[in-house]
């Protein structure tokens, strides 16, 4: 059958593509087991011609062989000439470098969107060729799918929409939205990302205009994680928005209406919540960018229920841990010295105290996690957020800062609200790390008082996002603190030369190193929950993954070129934890008892063969369609 099919092909290139009444003749299963020994897995499609082209799950625009061209009812809606997914790809470099070129001299932000367009418009049009264009080049167009241009491109968004992608569900559909996620058109979804849009990266409140971060982060589950895109569902709930300048937009497409509060608000999220699952049992959640009021009791309310986690609470956290594991690794000592550490925390929101819990158990880990252990560790943290010094004496504290209350009393007390700069100035700490969403706050007095006699390598990490809202440059801090420094950031900053050869290296500090590799595990895993443990595991082999060399450089985290890399092998992590939490309910592919025979380098090899990656598949109308 392989020969009949390939002398097709090749007849067909010889004759101009004439063979559309054979290929038609063929049965369709047939054909299929021709296809699947010439290569990828075929796909039964129920569309033809212009269908199929309009489709971005299936177009292969220029690259459709004539064969297809024919049994599909294409010939003549494509120019004749059939090129390959690399010629494809080269072209779209070869355009993009001449957008580059004509825009070099313009605005920042104008060029920024006019790239985004671009990568935008392929996203629509063919899907195949987007994941193949963004895995390829990566570390150039991340910042232009995701943080910063994403930011941009959220606080645009009403006027730069065109074609519609993701599910909106909002407090007009109450009681509707069991019937309305049997409207998205894939049977299958394996991943949702949702927001509410109240706290789109430090931008605070952009309403329906926050889509742009679920489709981001669902961008990297596929570049990065191998989920397949035709089964990612990117979401936003619209619960209104208290941004007045959006409000009066008139482009504005979301709810002219104040964001819901209490009860109104839960109703949403709760009937959200059960419609998707209604549908999709076994889809992972993942919650993104809500504001620091509900993030929390959305994940204390879900997440012993359902197969989802919150990435700014628990995808930072374990980031920014193996960011300090690699940082005290870089001052010389020994992984277990994180107990030691001294961290101020500029930020008490979701992402601040998602990383000071997680950060806390890993130090109270050392001597055995109790309650003792963990008050001890609780010691080794100064959390402000935007009154200043969080101390016993605040009042009405949000009860999840309790237990990091200062004392205003005793060695290295602090008044409360005390500032950072007296802050740093005392404590001298090990590590300052900003998730505060203010830009520059780590100013040249702050940096200055981080050169201190207790650490001669401290580290300084300006998580937040997107890169005008980063707490302070790469620049800024190896230009006051030296090459010895060790730096990271959400947004990336480039490298710093320090003249003689010395280099100050700027490591990316951001959740996008774990999420795809906790929903990718997630998902083969067939775990019920995303546990703790299987988030530990994942921050733990991050970390692990640098090596001595690395972190004796100030490299704490892998390069963005290798993201996909470090996906399966966060993925395989999560996999073994939930195995040996008991947690695994496998997949199709392997089930439970298959996973637990498999070996750590078996895990990891698996997960690798069922991450998707671009290809075109070849195409086979059948009028019912079913997967092959
Ligand atoms: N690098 C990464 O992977 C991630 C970065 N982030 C970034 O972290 C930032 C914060 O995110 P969330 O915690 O979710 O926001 P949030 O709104 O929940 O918390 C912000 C916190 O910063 C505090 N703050 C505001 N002004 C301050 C000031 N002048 N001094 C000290 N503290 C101040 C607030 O009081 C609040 O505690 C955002 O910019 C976000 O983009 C968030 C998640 C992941
Ligand atoms: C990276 C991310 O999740 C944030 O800035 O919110
Ligand atoms: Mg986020």
């Amino acid at each position: 059958m392989a020969s009949r099919l390939g002398s097709l092909v090749r007849e067909s290139a010889k004759n101009g593509g004439r063979i559309g009444s054979w290929a038609r003749s063929l049965a369709s299963a047939d054909l299929s087991r021709a296809y699947s020994s010439l290569g990828n897995r075929p796909i039964l499609v129920d569309k033809r011609g212009a269908d199929i082209l309009h489709d971005p799950w299936l177009n292969k625009g220029t690259a459709h062989p004539q064969v297809e061209r024919d049994s599909l009812g294409m010939r003549g809606l494509l120019p004749p000439n059939v090129i390959s997914l690399d010629q494809q790809v080269a072209r779209f470099g070869l355009s993009f470098r001449s957008l580059e070129r004509k825009t070099k001299d313009g605005e920042s932000d104008v060029r920024a969107l006019a790239q985004w367009r671009l990568l935008n418009r392929l996203h629509d049009r063919n899907e195949t060729l987007y994941y193949r264009v963004l895995i390829d080049n990566i570390k150039e167009f991340a910042p232009i799918v995701y943080t910063p241009t994403v930011g941009l491109v959220c606080q645009n968004y009403s006027g730069l929409f065109r074609r519609t992608r993701g599910m909106y569900f909002s407090a007009k559909d109450k009681g509707l939205m069991a019937s309305m996620v049997y409207n998205w058109p894939s049977e299958r979804v394996d991943v949702i990302v949702v927001t509410d849009g109240s706290r789109i990266l430090g931008l605070g409140d952009l309403g329906v205009q926050g889509i742009g971060i679920p489709i981001g982060k669902l961008d990297l589950y596929v570049a990065a994680g191998g989920i397949n895109p035709a089964r990612v569902l990117p979401v936003c709930l619209d619960v209104g928005t208290n941004n007045t300048a959006l409000l009066e937009n008139p482009l504005y497409l979301g709810l002219r209406q104040p964001r819901l509060e209490g009860e109104e608000y839960l109703a949403v999220l709760d009937e959200f919540m059960e419609a998707v699952y209604l549908r999709w049992p076994k889809v992972i959640v993942q919650h993104e960018d809500f504001q620091n009021k509900w993030a929390f009791s959305m994940l204390k309310r879900y997440r012993n229920k359902y197969r989802m986690f919150n990435d700014d609470v628990q995808g930072t956290a374990g980031v920014a841990l193996a960011g300090i594991l690699g940082s005290v690794r870089a001052m010389g000592r020994p992984m277990s010295d994180i107990s030691k550490m001294r961290v101020v925390v500029v930020g008490a929101g979701s992402a601040g105290l998602g990383v000071v819990n997680m950060v806390r158990e890993s130090m109270a880990m050392a001597e055995g996690v109790s309650a003792e252990t963990l008050k001890k560790a609780a010691e080794n943290f100064w959390i402000l957020d935007k009154e200043g010094l969080v101390t016993e004496e605040r009042k009405d504290m949000d009860p999840d800062v309790k237990d990091y209350a200062r004392s205003v009393n005793g060695s290295l007390a602090l008044p409360e609200g005390a500032a950072l700069l007296d802050v740093v100035k005392k404590v001298k700490p090990d590590v300052l790390l900003g998730l505060s969403g203010v830009g520059g706050i780590f100013n040249k007095q702050i940096l200055e008082a981080m050169k201190h006699e207790r650490n001669h390598r401290p580290a300084v990490f300006a998580m937040s996002n997107p890169t005008s809202n980063a707490e302070c440059s790469s620049t800024d801090c190896f230009k006051i603190l030296g090459g010895n420094c060790v730096f990271a950031s959400g947004s990336p900053f480039p490298d710093v030369d320090l003249g003689s050869g010395a280099v100050g290296k700027a490591n990316q500090g951001n959740n996008m190193y774990l999420f795809p590799g906790i929903g990718l595990g997630t998902y083969l895993a067939g775990a019920r929950l995303v546990t703790d443990g299987m988030l530990h595991a994942a921050a733990e082999r991050l970390a692990s993954m640098m090596s001595a060399e690395d972190v004796a450089k100030g490299v704490i985290f892998p390069p963005v070129t290798d993201i996909r890399a470090v996906a399966k092998e966060v993925g395989a992590a999560v996999v073994k934890a939930a195995v040996d939490e008991d947690l695994a309910e496998g997949t199709w592919s392997a089930d439970v008892r298959d996973l637990r025979a498999m070996s750590q380098d078996e895990i990891v090899e698996y997960v690798e063969r069922m991450m998707w990656s671009p290809a075109y598949s070849p195409l086979i109308y059948s009028k019912s369609k079913e997967s092959i």
